[in-house]
């Protein structure tokens, strides 16, 4: 059977997003890259923020968004989804570039100010780095979700799996 082209590829999940202009360019990286979102709540912003609608532009009327009230609900519908929750995380070991990502998993990042908690690390089937230079703390969230979504699709797409 053909792959099907109107599904998403992959879900890209914001743990609590707290800058919304970072929240924003997410968002419309995932209407370009046909990623479906996922807003774990509570964001420390609404909706409505000028930012945030500034930083999506009219991208986010053409972006899937679940919206979750809380990480409980979150996990409910994921193990509902039965899609694979790959964390990126600063304090992770294994690079991304070593990772073998498939159709359907679930990327998460943390929030701007103070990542994710043990919890979630705890809850992740994976949690992968992006390798800094030394004494470099962290990158922007809106640049580790683009360079991880894409090498899932790079990958996804290799593997023939869309
Ligand atoms: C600014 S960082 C969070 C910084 C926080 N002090 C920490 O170390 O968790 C925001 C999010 O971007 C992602 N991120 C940033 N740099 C990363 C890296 N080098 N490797 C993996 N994820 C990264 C993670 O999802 C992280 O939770």
């Amino acid at each position: 059977m053909p792959p099907d082209h109107a599904a998403p590829l992959l879900t890209l999940a914001l743990y609590q997003p707290d800058i919304p202009q970072n929240a924003g360019t997410i968002l419309r990286m995932c209407a370009c890259l046909r990623l479906r979102a996922a807003i774990i709540e509570p964001a420390g912003f609404p909706v409505s923020d000028r930012h945030f609608r500034r930083a999506g532009m009219d991208y986010l009327s053409h972006v899937d968004i679940a919206r979750h009230s809380s990480w409980a609900a979150f996990e409910t519908w994921r193990r509902e989804s039965g899609g694979r929750l790959i964390l990126l995380s600063t304090k992770a070991s294994l690079a991304y570039t070593s990772f073998s990502f498939a159709l359907g998993d679930i990327l998460l990042v943390g929030r701007e100010s103070a990542g994710a908690p043990e919890e979630v690390h705890a809850a992740a089937d994976a949690r992968l780095v992006i390798p800094l230079e030394t004494s470099m703390r962290s990158l922007n969230v809106a640049v580790a979700a683009a360079m991880v979504a894409g090498e899932a699709m790079r990958q996804i797409r290799l593997n023939g799996m869309a």
